[in-house]
């Protein structure tokens, strides 16, 4: 499985960034002063490049990955783990905030079981239930899966692209539900990039300073069992020791975006986790990817630094399941929109400067 994932990464193509320049050609021809709709232009323009010469990102989809976490039981969230099941129910019955800001920005969303834990969803139109394992082991004492299992949900992350683009679709957002995923995205942060557990480390769904002391003590546990494989620096292996089942699938499919050629806006602070494992195995993904929002968890800012990237939306959100994508990816809709829709100079009889 592992040389299928090498074999099938090595066809993701770089975006070929020179095609911006032809995208800002055009939009320095529209009745505007050159570059006064800012990054608006730069999403046009990138995305321009994406799809290599058109500005299409509707329709859209983001895929909301669910999955639980052993770690749990250290107590390193204010919430039970029942509350992932209880929310995904929630989005399949519309009732949460991800249905309502898709339903606003026009984004379609699927709903994706890929380790919660207990017995399968009942059938529904938009879920996709692929439960891998009935969440991962407690990082702090294990490995959180198999290699394996790792590789099934890369896997399964990479075929919702492909079955996104079968189905029309041309660009997608990350989301994701897990109580108990900021501690593994936080120990994926401190091994990948080298940072400590005291910088990385917030409040997640929303501990106090107390508990925010404890849940550092349990992702030092964690980095200090998994230090031989963190020294590797294999992302698989460092994927498979700290990670998460749907962080594993959001990898694959911003892995697929690239390979698919679709643009793909990443949510808050655990997407971007998932957003580093890919770019440790492709680091050519990275031009595919928009930052939907800085996350107000703690340590957003500095690794989104790290990784040279600059969040469009700044709203102090941090609730994940793919919301800021979602509102992100509207803004990549209006850029589209200003790119095709507005009139030249020439066409309006309005004078361009010198
Ligand atoms: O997206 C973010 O930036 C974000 C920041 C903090 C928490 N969350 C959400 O809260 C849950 C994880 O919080 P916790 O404290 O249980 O690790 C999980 O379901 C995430 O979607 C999301
Ligand atoms: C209620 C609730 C909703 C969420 N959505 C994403 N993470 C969440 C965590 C909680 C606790």
């Amino acid at each position: 499985m592992e040389e299928k994932l090498f074999n099938l990464l090595k066809n993701i193509k770089p975006v070929d960034l020179s095609l911006k320049e032809k995208a800002y050609e055009h939009l320095d021809n529209l009745t505007k002063p050159p570059r006064s709709l800012g990054k608006l232009e730069e999403i046009a323009a990138r995305v321009f490049a994406i799809q290599e010469g058109k500005v299409e990102p509707y329709p859209a989809r983001i895929y909301t990955c669910a999955g639980d976490h052993g770690v749990v039981q250290e107590g390193v969230s204010p919430y039970p783990q029942e509350v992932t099941r209880q929310m995904v129910l929630n989005f399949l019955n519309e009732g949460a905030a991800i249905n309502v800001l898709c339903k606003t920005s026009q984004v379609d969303l699927k709903v994706v079981d890929v380790g919660v834990k207990g017995e399968p969803f009942p059938q529904h139109k938009n879920l996709i239930q692929q439960k891998i394992r009935s969440g991962t082991g407690n990082i702090a004492i294990e490995k959180a899966m198999r290699k394996e299992e790792c590789l099934k949900a890369i896997f399964l992350g990479i075929e919702l692209a492909s079955n996104a683009q079968k189905q029309g679709i041309k660009s997608l957002g990350t989301g994701e539900m897990g109580i108990g995923n900021t501690t593994s995205s936080t120990a994926l942060y401190c091994a990948f990039l080298n940072l400590s557990p005291e910088e990385t480390t917030g409040a997640g769904a929303g501990l106090d300073n107390q508990a925010i002391q404890h849940k550092i003590q349990i992702i030092k546990k964690a980095l200090n069992l998994h230090s031989k494989t963190i020294k590797t620096q294999d992302p698989l292996e460092i994927l498979s020791s700290l990670g998460g089942l749907e962080i594993a699938c959001l990898t694959g499919l911003i892995l697929g975006a690239a390979l698919y050629k679709m643009p793909i806006v990443i949510d808050g602070f655990i997407s971007t986790a998932a957003f580093v494992c890919a770019y440790k195995l492709e680091p050519k993904i990275k031009d595919y990817a928009f930052f939907s929002h800085l996350s107000a968890e703690k340590a957003h800012k500095q690794i989104l630094e790290k990784v040279g990237a600059f969040p469009l939306l700044h709203l102090d959100m941090r609730l994940g399941e793919g919301t800021g994508a979602a509102l992100a990816l509207f803004l990549l809709q209006a850029a589209a929109n200003i790119f095709n829709n507005m009139a030249t100079f020439e066409q309006a009889g309005v004078a361009s400067g010198k």
